[in-house]
């Protein structure tokens, strides 16, 4: 399109007629105003004036109203034509109808900002919402707060029945979710099964409290996934504005330290934030970084706790106890960092190590002429679901040539029910190598008696803290006279831990139970000292 200099029309080509839908005479002699779509305002074309005047030239984004009524986005650009005398004669606008490039542009930034499966915001628009929150709370009297949730044990939904009712249950559970929120409220699906929640305007912390209520009672119903019903829970973490944190980081990071905690105290709940979680968090941060040393500088022992028949005290195996002989904590108890090895994954090399060690170890007693027994090796959930522990087993029996029947693993209970099905397929490729297999904790993790059956499993370890309780504690002895009833009637052998006076000896004796290990025979010993003990033994019995 041509003007004079006072913008009256000259001539437009056949593009501009295409674009605006107006023929060349209908235009010719006016001014550019009437294409105008109303969107901007007379500063506006003031400041195109003034750079047109300046520079000659402008170029921008402006919004056009077609002949049709169709308001439409175009990219303009205004260059002035002088004449002899230097004085504007002329005005060339050439302008592109760009709303394919604008449509693309909205979906490209939706499609950048949004999680495609739940359709909620991610991580990136969370997080500018936040930072934009917290300049307006900062500005009022207004607190607000982050919420933390992550679905409880949620892998297991996708380890038994698969990615596509996972992604299922998720879109389920964010709808839901989203229902008990305010249109205000921001509710962001931030990784893998972890979603952030926003909440701005409220009054206190205790209105956070009230949502990360509705959020966990949201979920409580049953979800029917293709035809299968499941239960999920979730936990919850809260930071509140201004008290736990003034940044977006800082409350990120302290709903993420509560969430910890709501998780480590028995999910399905919701934490505040508390200052002391902080140093916690920094702790066990210091701890793994320490602990993957150990693990590089192989900082671990191999303690050994004999397992006796009861009734006659004939040594019949022991367990293989990790020890951590750290250069500044000495002697660490496996209870100060199995959890912390089996929450970061640790586990997997650190539990290789104990096997192999342990293998190793029983190995060379026996090429020693010393029978060691059985050697029986604890194996925590993490190996079984993120690592191949049959691969694992295979190779290391035919690195260390122990016999496989000299092996048994211990694996608890509680991880057995946590994933079924996951954990019989394991067990049955672990069963074939020829090792023995017990069920670590047995009584504490509500098996059902269906599942039991099909384990190819070949002992029940009664838990030390029912034995602890034998015979006084009615609940405790009814707990382990059922245990023992159990595993006799199924045909597994079961054994005892954590047998440290003669009365429980002799209850458990009663009851059915032969085999047992505890304080009453034998503390874990090092590894020379029970080669002593194995020793002493043997020469005991030789008599
Ligand atoms: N009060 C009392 N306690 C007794 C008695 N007899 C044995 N104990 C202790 O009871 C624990 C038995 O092991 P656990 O239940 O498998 O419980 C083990 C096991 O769950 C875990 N653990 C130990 N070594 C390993 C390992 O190599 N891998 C894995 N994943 N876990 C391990 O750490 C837990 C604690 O191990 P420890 O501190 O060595 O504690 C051992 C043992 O020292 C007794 O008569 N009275």
């Amino acid at each position: 399109m041509i003007t004079d200099a006072d913008l009256r029309i000259l001539s437009v080509n056949h593009a501009f007629s295409q674009i605006t839908g107006y023929a060349e005479d209908e235009v010719i002699g006016c001014t550019p105003e009437f294409l105008g779509a109303g969107v901007h305002d007379k500063h506006f074309f003031r400041r195109i004036l003034g750079e047109l005047e300046g520079s000659g030239r402008w170029q921008g984004d402006v919004w056009n109203r077609r002949k049709s009524g169709e308001v439409c986005p175009e990219w303009l650009s205004l260059s002035a034509v002088e004449g002899a005398d230097s004085a504007v004669e002329n005005y060339i606008w050439v302008f592109a109808d760009v709303s394919d490039i604008k449509r693309t542009r909205t979906k490209l930034e939706y499609i950048a900002h949004h999680d495609p499966l739940t359709d909620l915001p991610n991580r990136l628009l969370f997080n500018t919402r936040l930072k934009h929150a917290l300049d307006r709370a900062q500005r009022g009297v207004n607190q607000l707060a982050v919420l933390l949730l992550d679905l409880d044990r949620f892998k297991n939904i996708n380890d038994s029945f698969g990615h596509p009712v996972g992604d299922l249950l998720l879109s389920m559970a964010a709808g839901r979710m989203q229902s008990c929120l305010r249109r205000e409220d921001t509710m962001a699906r931030i990784g893998g099964d972890e979603f952030a929640v926003l909440l701005e305007g409220i009054d206190d912390g205790k209105a956070a409290a009230r949502v990360a209520d509705k959020l966990i009672q949201a979920l409580a119903p049953s979800f029917r996934l293709k035809g299968v019903e499941t239960f999920i829970t979730a936990s919850i973490g809260i930071a509140v504005y201004p008290l736990d944190g003034q940044t977006s980081t800082k409350l990120m990071r302290n709903a993420d330290a509560a969430l910890f905690v709501a998780k480590g105290e028995g999910r399905n709940t919701f934490r505040y934030y508390r200052r002391e979680m902080t140093a916690d968090a920094r702790e066990r941060l210091t701890m793994e970084a320490a602990l993957r040393r150990a693990i590089d500088n192989d900082e671990f022992e191999v303690w050994y706790q004999p397992q006796v028949n009861l009734n006659n005290g004939r040594f019949i195996g022991a367990e293989a106890l990790v020890r951590w002989r750290d250069p500044a904590r000495g002697l660490v108890p496996p209870n100060r960092f199995i959890p912390l090895a089996e929450e970061t994954g640790l586990i997997i090399p650190l539990g290789e190590r104990v096997l192999r060690m342990a293998c190793a170890q029983a190995e060379s007693w026996r090429a020693m002429g010393i029978y060691p027994g059985r050697i029986s090796v604890n194996v925590a959930g993490p190996q079984i679901e993120r690592g191949d522990i049959a691969a694992t087993v295979q190779q290391v029996l035919a690195e260390t040539l122990l016999p496989p029947p000299y092996l048994e693993l211990e694996i608890t209970e509680g991880f057995i029910m946590r994933s079924v099905e996951a954990a019989l397929q394991t067990l049955e490729r672990l069963k074939e190598l020829g090792i023995w297999i017990s069920i670590d904790d047995f009584g504490t993790g509500y098996s059902s008696l269906s599942y039991l059956k099909r384990l190819p499993v070949d002992q029940l370890k009664i838990d030390q803290g029912f034995v602890r309780g034998i015979p006084q504690d009615a609940d405790a002895a009814a707990i382990t006279t059922a245990v023992i009833a159990l595993a006799q009637s199924m045909g597994y052998m079961v054994i005892a831990e954590g047998v440290e006076s003669d009365e429980q000896r002799r209850f458990l004796l009663d009851e059915g139970c032969r085999y047992g290990q505890g304080f009453l025979y034998s503390k874990p010993l090092d590894s020379a000292a029970f080669e002593e003990w194995l020793n002493r033994y043997a020469k005991h019995y030789a008599r």
